[in-house]
């Protein structure tokens, strides 16, 4: 059977995207991690004016040239209440952090290296070039500068700049909502008494956890039962609440129960793909349900979270407009730190351990036991290490790619 290739199943899944979703003004507290929707310009310069970066006194530079210099301390010059008026020769005005230059000023010398005088005048002791100390208009940024890009995601430090520049709110992209449908007669939600044969549904606030930190929000529609009828009862539900993204967990493979495929088809599913050469992560189907994307994920735990990582955050990347989204997770480079076997015709993402060392690239070692069901090496591993289609056996000491863990969950 072949398998569809990674790279052109992201390729796909990106493309089944209809465009970026309709944008919303957020006041700025609240646009930590949110996309921003248009490029941004300064409305104002910042500093407006010139300012003093220390505490001391604005001086003309050239009255300065011989020191000790004496001046004659005219005025004040505060952060927020400036000198009105200029300085003449001879003259200084006391000044702090962050007030505006007096016209005439040309640099600063901060308060130790001075002596103030009893008499009103102040001696300066050290003779500062021109435009020492001083922040000139403009420094920072011009009103009108673009400085931030559409399809960023805000940081904290996007937010002070973004507040600079005088914006009280941000138009950012709406978070794209993305319904989740457990499957299965075997899962209960945790904190319930599982029955004989049960286990506790895992994926579910795994999943939402991806889509929370990937920009989107995560709609929780419950669990299905290994039946038609109740699958298409959840779907509906999960209709309902309107999402742009239609997951379900599980039900994915080849058994008697997996039953996602078969029933989605009766109500119109155009199936775009199903079975990728990737490991975990195979079952994974890709369609379009009625203009909504869909994602059915593998049931094992580890699966859903792979194919979440590469299929699912990209997805959401590209309805939130960001240009970078078809580059999917970052790949970054290590050391192999154990031998490996020759790959088959499947794309590994191995859960490893990865270990900094001094000076050099990480190591990255990859547990003995791949099994994709096992969510305790998953919580101890930091890295996916990736291995192509039929890679030849590798020696210690290769380099590597993996995906870093703290990038995604
Ligand atoms: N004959 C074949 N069998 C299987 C194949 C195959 O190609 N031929 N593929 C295997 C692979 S690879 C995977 S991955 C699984 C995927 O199966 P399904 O997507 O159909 O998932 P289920 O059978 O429903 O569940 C698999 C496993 O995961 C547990 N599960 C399901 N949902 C959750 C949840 N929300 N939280 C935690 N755990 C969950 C479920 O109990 C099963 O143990 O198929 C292989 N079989
Ligand atoms: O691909 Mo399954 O996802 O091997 O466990």
């Amino acid at each position: 059977m072949a398998l569809l290739p990674v790279a052109d199943a992201l390729a796909q899944v990106l493309a089944s995207i209809d465009g970026p979703v309709p944008e919303e003004m957020v006041p700025l507290a609240a646009c930590h991690g949110r996309s921003l929707a248009r490029d941004l310009a300064a409305r104002r310069t910042q500093p407006p004016f010139a300012v003093s970066a220390m505490d001391g006194y604005a001086v003309r530079a050239a009255d300065c040239a011989t020191i000790p210099a004496t001046l004659t301390v005219i005025g004040e010059s505060a952060a927020g209440r400036g000198y009105r008026g200029d300085i003449g020769p001879g003259e200084a005005v006391r000044i702090f952090t962050g007030a505006p230059l007096p016209t005439s000023a040309d640099a600063i010398v901060i308060q130790e290296d001075t002596q103030a005088l009893d008499d009103g005048r102040v001696e300066i002791r050290e003779a500062p070039p021109v435009g020492h100390y001083v922040r000139p208009a403009g420094l920072d940024f011009a009103q009108g500068a673009i400085l931030l890009e559409a399809g960023r995601a805000l940081d904290a430090g996007d937010i002070a700049l973004a507040a600079a520049m005088n914006h009280a709110s941000l138009p950012v992209r709406r978070k794209p909502r993305v319904a989740i449908i457990a499957t299965g007669d075997e899962l209960v939600l945790p904190g319930e008494e599982p029955g004989p044969d049960q286990i506790v549904a895992s994926n579910i606030y795994a999943l939402a956890a991806i889509i929370t930190r990937a920009g989107g929000e995560a709609i929780d529609c419950g669990i299905a039962r290994d039946t038609r009828a109740d699958v298409l009862r959840v779907v509906d539900a999960a209709r309902a609440s309107e999402p742009d993204i239609l997951i379900t967990l599980g039900g994915a493979s080849v058994g008697a129960h997996d039953l996602v495929q078969e029933t989605l088809s009766g109500i119109g599913l155009e199936l775009g793909f199903w079975r990728i050469a990737m490991r975990p992560g195979k079952p994974l189907m890709h369609g379009k349900l009625g203009g909504l994307l869909f994602l059915g994920l593998p049931g094992n735990p580890v699966s859903a979270m792979v194919c979440a990582i590469l299929f699912l955050a990209p997805a959401i990347r590209a309805l939130l407009g960001d240009p970078l989204a078809p580059q999917g997770a970052p790949r970054h480079p290590a050391i192999l730190g154990i031998d490996l076997k020759a790959n088959d015709k499947r794309e590994d993402y191995m859960r490893a351990k990865l270990t900094p060392r001094p000076g050099g690239l990480p190591l990255v070692e990859p547990f003995a036991r791949q099994d994709s069901s096992m969510l305790g090496h998953l919580a101890r591993a930091n890295a996916l290490l990736i291995r192509a289609p039929f890679a030849p056996e590798a020696k210690a000491g290769e380099p590597v790619e993996y995906l870093r863990l703290a990038d995604i969950f």
